[in-house]
């Protein structure tokens, strides 16, 4: 199977983003409260007063521990639940106050990309049907755009008859990738792109998506659980627990001087690889981009 990307991975300085840059996504004292089951019947607040933004170009990093509210925000992001408090302004515009097509058109202007590869994409269709569909849904499908499209995220034509079965991981997370990248979006929220693939193979993905963010000035808000898989792409990290932003700050900052208790917590969970495991792991993930065999050479038709 051909495939054209990228040559050897690039250095992975990624272009600081401007202080004046324009904010794409704010997020003001948002709340979203769900009713309490069971016995105790307390409500939950799975996001509790949170305020974040993120400006063009810019990749925040969001981490937190499964439940701290992560899938909950990008949830109400997206119109999925109903916030409680608070406000959501994407590309200046409040969602919440817009319907119709205007409301489509913004939501087409940030895209998602999710996390598990082998469950998002339809199994049914083939590789241009599943990038074409956007295009299809807009009235704007053109066969050179879904070609160019895979190319773009480093596969070739050869593939646009199969389905997502006959890929490996990495490469059903690029077809996604190109997916969300179909109506040309400003932001995309990638919720763990990464974390259901091999090790070497993550670091593949997260330089195709630092070169896609230079190439088309994307705004990324990139969520993990895991501090180490953000740290060497974000501009900024927003430490999450409980519902709520412990932490906020320069990604270098927030990695060597936590400022928060429970920061330090999630540093000292990350192990250290086991050097004479390839590719294993000694409980968490390690940062992919520290991974031998992640440093150069082309992408491997297995990503
Ligand atoms: N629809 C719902 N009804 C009631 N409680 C919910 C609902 N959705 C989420 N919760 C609760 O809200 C809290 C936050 O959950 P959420 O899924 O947003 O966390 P998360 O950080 O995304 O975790 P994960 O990484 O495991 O997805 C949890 O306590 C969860 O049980």
């Amino acid at each position: 199977m051909s495939d054209t990307s990228t040559g050897p991975i690039e250095h992975l300085t990624r272009t600081p983003v401007a202080a004046d840059a324009p904010v794409v996504l704010a997020v003001d004292d948002l709340a979203v409260t769900f009713r309490g089951s069971g016995r105790r019947r307390e409500p939950v607040r799975a996001v509790d007063g949170v305020s974040l933004s993120l400006r063009r170009g810019e990749t925040l990093g969001l981490v937190g521990e499964s439940g701290s509210g992560k899938s909950t925000l990008v949830r109400t992001l997206f119109g999925l639940n109903a916030p409680t408090r608070g406000s959501i302004r994407i590309l200046d515009q409040d969602p919440n106050a817009l319907s119709g097509r205007d409301l489509r058109r913004l939501r087409n202007r940030m895209q998602m990309v999710f996390q598990d590869p082998y469950s998002s994409l339809n199994p049914r269709l083939t590789t241009h049907d599943i990038v074409a569909e956007p295009l299809r849904l807009m009235g704007r499908y053109d066969r050179d755009r879904v070609v160019q499209l895979l190319a773009d995220v480093g596969l070739g034509e050869d593939v646009l008859g199969r389905r997502p079965a006959q890929f490996s991981g990495g490469q059903r997370q690029r077809i996604g990738i190109a997916r969300a990248l179909a109506l040309n979006p400003e932001i995309l929220v990638l919720d763990e792109p990464v974390s259901a693939l091999d090790v070497s193979v993550q670091a593949q993905v997260i330089n195709l998506l630092i070169r896609l963010q230079e190439q088309h000035g994307l705004s990324y808000l990139f969520i993990a659980h895991d501090l180490s898989v953000v740290r060497h792409l974000s501009d900024r990290i927003a430490v999450m627990r409980a519902g709520q932003i412990v932490e906020t700050g320069p990604a270098e900052r927030v990695f060597h001087q936590p400022e928060d208790a429970y920061t330090r917590e999630l540093l000292a969970a990350i192990p250290i690889p086991d050097p004479h495991r390839r590719g294993a792991l000694t409980g968490a993930i390690p940062h992919p981009l520290q991974h031998p065999g992640a440093a150069a050479g082309p992408v491997s038709a297995a990503a």
